[in-house]
């Protein structure tokens, strides 16, 4: 197995170019990503019957091995797997061991971790995780035994730190931060600074998820840890429900923070951040169990919101590990989305599925165990969080140092090798192959292999006899081998982060695209709307105003042309009609004065016709006297007769001047009567005229009142439009703010892209001396191959000699065998010699004995001795011939 992965490392390290390319690197790189991958781990714990259970039954068992648990639900009985199962007398030091302990030291090492209680309310989430309060500061007795998971995490981690501040010293520094926060009501709300309300998740390709302005402190001993936890308890959101007396009401996170900066030789400097979020799930009820209401009720409806995005989170999440295209909506609700790392992201999970033992509570203890199965099957990439500068140039530097100690020790081989007799060489030649063949990665070895294990076995002696060299060139080769590893798997990991970062950079790039398409839509919208609408509609306004605007100055014009026609008419007609009555009144006056004057006249005619009778009667002129009268002219004339009366030659001749002059006045005044008819008529004809130009004047006050509500109705549409023109200038000048921000954001966006881009142009360069430095150790790797190829063809020759010398010693062989087999079959003959000697003494044996028979007879002395002296005898004729002819 570890060969074969050898293999495939060495020939992807060696010969990228083989492997199809870029492409298929990254084909590559998503499998082993995938395979990186890990699930969410999840375990189950049961805790103790609480009062209200103490009799009711018992509905869980848990299954053989500590992974199985059975849920006996009326009769049916429902298993479910997890990852460990915790039973009612569970202790908290078990569950820290198994489940937080190995988080914590993947945080130590550099990766995210989560650990998260989820389970109905009043099930033991808050004791899993936090203990009761009275036991996290506790420093002896039994209630220390209580200390949940958070308290025991503290202390563990400042033990860990302290014990790598002895082993490395100053060259390691921690910085330890603490904060936490609740999720209530779909609120975020900081427990360190409670004021800090409302606060807001962001996200970010370097921090990845994080909450803005939440209050983060420094803490140097666990004792710190407390204090900041006592604190965010205080302020954390806990009422009593029927289910729980002190009943969490609210997501708790509570989150580590563990920068860790090491100083390594040549001034290289690494930097790990990772966090630990700690998680205290609001508990999952039904209302009607938990006998909420009110505010508390409000409360659940939220936790149950929550709670159910993160059932359809984990849901699409298993989708999506079980290879469909799911879109996940973490930021569905808050908690979701700050959780987004940890389920299905950059970090290692753990979740405690806490649950009642009483079958007071199946459904909910079902529904429970249902969640924590979907949960099992996310699956996460958690990755380590370093950053370190100069890495390259400490590559540079090792690959340097590398390949000093590969000459060195290529130049002692070859002095040692120059300098030993030939079958030592010939034995280095199968110390060399023996290296080849262990280091495993040289495929054209593979035809010579079983014949190498047997020479190898047989030679064994030629290998252990010069250890020294082999396990330096072992080292060697393993050191190059061991380098080339490395080198693949820096170089693994650079593709997998520059394939992140092109990723990234894809996903930012889509991003883009769609806010570039966004804002191209809205451009074109704008510049549609600008150019239909808007253009339109300004056009519109502004024609609307122009025409509104000049209607109305024309109309104004008009209007007031008319009205100062209008006026000039109704001046001039006032004038001529004052005028006319001027005219009127001074002539009526003077009609009245002519009138008068000609009654006087007529009066005074009458009064001389009178005076003349009287005169005629002599009584005149007294009588004539005592007329009255104002007229000068009777003045006048009264005058002339009181003169008259003086002298009566003058009184005769000045009678017919008046005479002459009451003619003259006489036609005056009939010249004035017709004038004053005339007048008259005029005047009837000015009424007239007056009547028709108050008629054509109320007609054009009318035309006037029409053409005002016309212009007010126009102003006012102006005034619309005006309102309508402003209005869309503050749409457009909205979405020329929103268009600023969306530049601003494309122009961020377009900066993260080239920040992004350099950084993947970097990778690219770094990859680029990577491939150099691969290709380097590879060419070394090369010569070195074909240094033992070389070795390898002279040990060839050498067996060749060596089985040729063989050969001829078994044909020898060969010939010996064959006078052994001659011998052998000489020997055969002689043993049926042997035999049949054999055959003679047993005949000589019965015969002896009959004989001896005859002798006991005759008294003759025993022959056996004879016999057996016969015997041997013969027996060493056929050896001596046996050993003559060996
Ligand atoms: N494993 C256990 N051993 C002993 N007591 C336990 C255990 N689990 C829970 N309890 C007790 O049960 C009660 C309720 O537990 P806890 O407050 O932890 O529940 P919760 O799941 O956090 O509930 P909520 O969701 O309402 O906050 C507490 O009094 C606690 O001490």
């Amino acid at each position: 197995m570890v060969a074969s992965t050898t293999e495939t490392e060495v020939s992807q390290t060696t010969k990228p170019e083989e492997n199809g390319g870029d492409k298929d690197i990254y084909a590559q790189l998503e499998e082993i990503a995938a395979s990186t991958s890990e699930c969410v781990r999840v375990v189950i714990r049961i805790r103790p019957l609480n009062e209200r259970e103490q009799n009711t039954l018992p509905c869980l068992e848990v299954g053989d091995g500590g992974r199985n648990i059975v849920v006996n639900d009326q009769g049916n009985a429902k298993k479910f797997t997890f990852d460990s199962i915790f039973p009612i007398d569970g202790k908290q030091e078990d569950v820290f061991r198994n489940v937080a302990k190995p988080i914590i030291d993947s945080c130590l090492a550099g990766y995210n971790g989560t650990i998260f209680a989820y389970g109905q309310t009043g099930s033991g989430k808050t004791f899993t995780m936090q203990g009761p309060e009275e036991s996290i500061q506790a420093q002896s007795g039994d209630i220390r035994q209580l200390r949940g998971i958070m308290p025991r995490v503290f202390e563990y981690i400042f033990d860990s730190i302290q014990k790598e501040r002895e082993e490395k010293g100053s060259a390691v520094d921690y910085v330890v931060k603490c904060a936490y926060l609740q999720v209530y009501n779909e609120t975020i709300t900081d427990l360190l600074t409670p004021s800090q309300h409302n606060l807001n998740i962001r996200e970010d390709t370097l921090k990845g998820v994080y909450v803005e302005d939440l209050t983060e402190e420094v803490v140097k001993h666990p004792e710190d840890c407390y204090r900041v936890l006592r604190k965010g308890v205080a302020n954390r959101t806990v009422s009593a429900t029927s289910m729980n007396q002190e009943s969490s009401r609210s997501h708790g996170v509570f989150t580590v923070i563990i920068e860790r900066k090491e100083e390594k030789p040549d001034n290289l400097v690494s930097k790990r951040v990772s966090r630990l979020n700690l998680v205290d799930l609001a508990g999952s009820e039904r209302q009607k169990l938990a006998k909420t209401s009110g505010q508390t009720l409000k409360e659940a409806s939220n936790i149950n919101r929550s709670l159910s995005v993160l059932g359809y989170v984990i849901m699409a999440l298993v989708d999506a590990s079980n290879g469909k295209e799911r879109h996940i909506n973490y930021r569905d609700s808050k908690l979701t989305f700050l959780l987004k790392d940890s389920l299905g992201g950059n970090a290692k999970t753990c979740m405690v599925a806490t649950v009642s033992p009483s079958d007071l509570n199946l459904g909910e203890t079902i529904s429970t165990l249902k969640f924590a199965q979907r949960a099992k099957y996310i699956r996460n990439k958690a990755y380590v969080n370093e950053e370190t500068t100069g890495s390259l140039v400490q590559l540079q530097a090792e690959v340097r140092r590398l390949q000093d100690f590969v000459r060195q020790l290529l130049a002692e081989r070859e002095n040692s090798v120059t300098c030993k007799p030939a079958n030592e060489q010939e034995r280095n030649s199968n110390e060399l192959v023996q290296l080849m063949k262990e280091s495993e990665s040289d495929t054209n070895l593979d035809e010579d292999k079983s014949y190498v294990d047997e020479r190898s076995s047989r030679d064994s002696s030629f290998i252990h006899s010069n250890v020294e060299d082999t396990e330096e060139l072992s080292k060697l080769l393993a050191c190059a081998e061991q380098r080339e590893r490395e080198i693949a798997d820096e170089k693994r990991y650079i593709e997998a982060l520059l394939m992140e970062s092109q990723n990234e950079n894809k996903k930012r790039k889509a991003n883009f695209e769609l806010l570039e398409t966004a804002w191209k839509n809205l451009a074109e919208k704008i510049s549609a709307m600008e150019d239909n609408e808007l253009v339109d509609s300004l056009n519109f306004s502004n024609t609307c105003e122009q025409d509104t605007q000049s209607s109305s100055d024309s109309i104004l014009e008009q209007e007031e042309a008319v009205t100062r026609r209008l006026c000039e008419t109704v001046y001039k007609l006032t004038d001529l009609l004052q005028t006319t009555q001027n005219d009127n009144k001074h002539m009526k006056a003077q009609l009245e004065e002519k009138e008068t004057l000609l009654n006087n006249l007529q009066t005074e005619t009458k009064m001389k016709d009178i005076h003349k009778e009287q005169n005629n009667n002599k009584e005149g002129n007294n009588s004539f006297l005592a007329i009255h009268g104002d007229s000068p002219v009777l003045n006048r004339l009264r005058k002339k007769i009181a003169d008259s009366q003086e002298s009566s030659g003058f009184q005769k001749k000045e009678l017919v001047d008046e005479s002459q002059l009451d003619y003259r006045e006489l036609a005056q005044v009939e010249f004035l009567k017709e004038r004053l008819a005339e007048l008259l008529q005029i005047e009837a004809k000015q009424g007239e005229n007056m009547q028709k130009l108050n008629a054509e004047k109320a007609t054009l006050e009318k035309s006037v009142e029409k053409l005002k509500a016309e212009v007010n109705f126009l102003t006012e549409e102006l005034q619309a439009e005006k309102e309508n023109a402003q209005l869309l200038r503050e749409q457009f000048s909205e979405r020329e703010r929103n268009t600023e921000h969306f530049k601003d954001d494309a122009a961020q966006m377009e900066e993260k892209i080239q920040h992004l881009q350099s950084k993947v142009r970097s990778l690219q360069t770094y990859r680029v001396q990577l491939q150099r430095l691969v290709d380097q150790q590879s060419e070394e790797i090369k010569s070195l191959r074909l240094r033992a190829q070389n070795a390898w063809d002279e040990l060839i020759h050498a067996r060749q000699d060596f089985e040729s010398q063989e050969r001829l010693r078994s044909d020898r062989l060969e010939k010996l065998f064959a006078e052994l087999a001659k011998h052998q079959r000489q020997d055969a003959g002689r043993n049926d010699q042997k035999a049949a000697a054999y055959a003679i003494k047993e005949q000589m044996k019965q015969n002896l004995q009959t004989m001896n028979n005859v002798k006991d007879v005759k008294n003759m002395p025993p022959l056996e001795p004879l016999m057996n002296k016969a015997l041997e005898f013969l027996l060493k004729q056929a050896s001596g011939a046996k050993i003559a002819s060996s």
